[in-house]
C-alpha cells in the first residue's frame, strides 16, 4: 500500500451540555481528523487531544503541526506502507502520541479496507457488542448531578463514572450510592489530589467504588503505589499509562489494581491492545476510556471495548451523550450496550454534509 496523500480537517461539535473536570469545563470538541488516501483505499483517523494541552502536554494546532512537518513525511518516505510499520517509522520522534496514534489509525482503517477484514477482528474482539458506562462532569449542586446520574441511569448506562476533584468527593459519592443503591460506580480525580490528601480519598472507600482513577499526578507512579496502601479503593491509572512498558512498570510497583486504555493517549490501538495483553498477563482488569470522540473514534474504542480483557465497561457512551448530532451515523444505546462494528476497517465513515457542517479548516497534503 502506497500513501498518495493525507487530508488534516479540523472539526468543532458543540456539546449537548458543558463537560467539566477538574482540568476545565467544555462546551465544545475541537479536534482534527486525518484522512489517508492510498493507492488501494482511503482511510479515517481520529486524534484525541484537546484545544489546549490541559489534559496532555498534546494540543490541536500542534498535532496538525508535527503531523504536517514531521510524521506524515516520514511515512511518505517508505516504499511499502502498513500500519505495524507506523509506529517504528515515527519512533524517531518523541511524544506526540495522539497525533501518532491518529496517523496510525487512518493507516490501520485504509488498510483493513482494502482487505476486508474489521477492527475488532484485527484486535482481537471476542464480544459483538459491549456494556457502556458514561462520564459524569462536576456540577454546581448535588441536586443537579442527581438528576443527571438518575437520567443517565434511566437510559440503560451500565456503570457512572463521577469526575471529583478538592471539594467536590465525598458528598457527591455519598449523595449518589444513597439515592441509587449498589449501581456500578467509580470516579476520576484526572490529577487532581496529592499524596498528602490519601486519608481524603480513604473516605471514599465506604461507598464500594470499582475504583479510583489517576487521583495523583501523571508521573507520580511511587506516589499512587503509597496511595494504595492506604486507599481501598482500587487505583486506575489513564494519564500514567503512556505505553505497555509503563503499564508493567505501574503494575509491579502496585500503583494500580485497573487500568484504562485510551488509544490516543498510548500512540494508537496496536499499543492500545499490547497494553491489554500485559495486564491480562499480570490479571489486572482495563477498560476503554474515552475522549469525546466522534463516530469514527468511538467506533473504533467500540472494537478495542471487545477485547477479552475488557471486564469493565468503559467510556463507550452513544453519540448522543456529547452531541446533537455525530459526523458518522450515530451510537445509540441498545440494554445498556453499543454494536461492536462489523464493516471492513474501523466500520463506519462520516457523512460528508454533516462532517462539512462542524469543518473549520481542511488541509490538503500530497505526497
Ligand atoms: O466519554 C467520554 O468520551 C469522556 C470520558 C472522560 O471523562 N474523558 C476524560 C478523561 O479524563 O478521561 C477526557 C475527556 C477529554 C479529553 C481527555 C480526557
Amino acid at each position: 500500500m502506497k500513501l498518495t496523500g493525507v487530508e488534516l480537517r479540523k472539526v468543532r461539535m458543540p456539546l449537548v451540555a458543558p463537560f467539566r473536570t477538574s482540568f476545565g469545563t467544555q462546551t465544545a470538541r475541537e479536534l482534527l481528523l486525518l484522512r489517508v488516501a492510498t493507492d488501494e483505499t482511503e482511510g479515517w483517523g481520529e486524534c484525541g487531544t484537546l484545544a489546549d494541552p490541559v489534559y496532555s502536554p498534546e494540543y490541536v494546532d500542534g498535532a496538525a503541526d508535527v503531523l504536517r512537518r514531521y510524521l506524515i513525511p516520514a511515512l511518505a518516505a517508505r516504499d511499502r506502507l502498513d500500519a505495524t510499520n507506523v509506529g517504528p517509522a515515527l519512533s524517531v520522534f518523541h511524544g506526540h502520541r495522539m497525533a501518532k496514534s491518529a496517523l496510525e489509525m487512518a493507516v490501520l482503517d485504509a488498510e483493513l479496507t482494502a482487505c476486508g477484514v474489521s477492527l475488532a477482528r484485527e484486535l482481537g474482539a471476542v464480544h459483538d457488542r459491549v456494556p457502556c458506562g458514561v462520564s459524569v462532569g462536576i456540577m454546581e449542586s448535588i441536586d443537579h448531578l442527581l438528576e443527571v446520574v438518575g437520567g443517565y441511569l434511566d437510559e440503560g448506562y451500565q456503570r457512572i463514572k463521577l469526575k471529583i476533584e478538592p471539594g467536590w468527593d465525598v458528598l457527591p459519592v455519598r449523595a449518589v450510592r444513597e439515592r441509587f443503591g449498589d449501581i456500578m460506580l467509580q470516579v476520576d480525580a484526572n490529577t487532581a489530589y496529592t499524596l498528602a490528601d490519601a486519608d481524603l480519598l480513604a473516605r471514599l472507600d465506604p461507598f464500594d467504588l470499582l475504583l479510583i482513577e489517576q487521583p495523583l499526578a501523571e508521573e507520580d507512579i511511587v506516589g499512587h503505589a503509597e496511595l494504595a496502601k492506604r486507599v481501598r479503593t482500587p487505583i486506575c491509572l489513564d494519564e500514567s499509562i503512556t505505553s505497555a512498558r509503563s503499564a508493567a512498570a505501574a503494575i509491579t510497583l502496585g500503583a494500580c489494581r485497573v487500568v484504562n486504555i485510551k488509544p490516543g493517549r498510548v500512540g494508537g490501538y496496536l499499543e492500545a491492545r499490547r497494553i491489554h495483553d500485559v495486564c491480562a498477563a499480570h490479571g489486572i482488569p482495563v477498560w476503554c476510556g474515552g475522549m469525546l470522540e466522534t463516530g469514527l473514534g468511538r467506533a473504533a474504542n467500540i472494537a478495542l471495548a471487545a477485547l477479552p480483557g475488557c471486564v469493565l465497561p468503559g467510556d463507550t457512551s452513544a453519540s448522543g451523550r456529547y452531541y446533537h448530532t455525530d459526523i458518522t451515523a450515530p451510537f445509540v444505546l441498545d440494554d445498556g450496550h453499543l454494536p461492536v462494528p462489523t464493516g471492513p476497517g474501523i466500520g463506519v465513515r462520516p457523512i460528508p454534509e454533516l462532517l462539512d457542517e462542524v469543518t473549520t479548516s481542511t488541509e490538503w497534503l500530497p505526497l
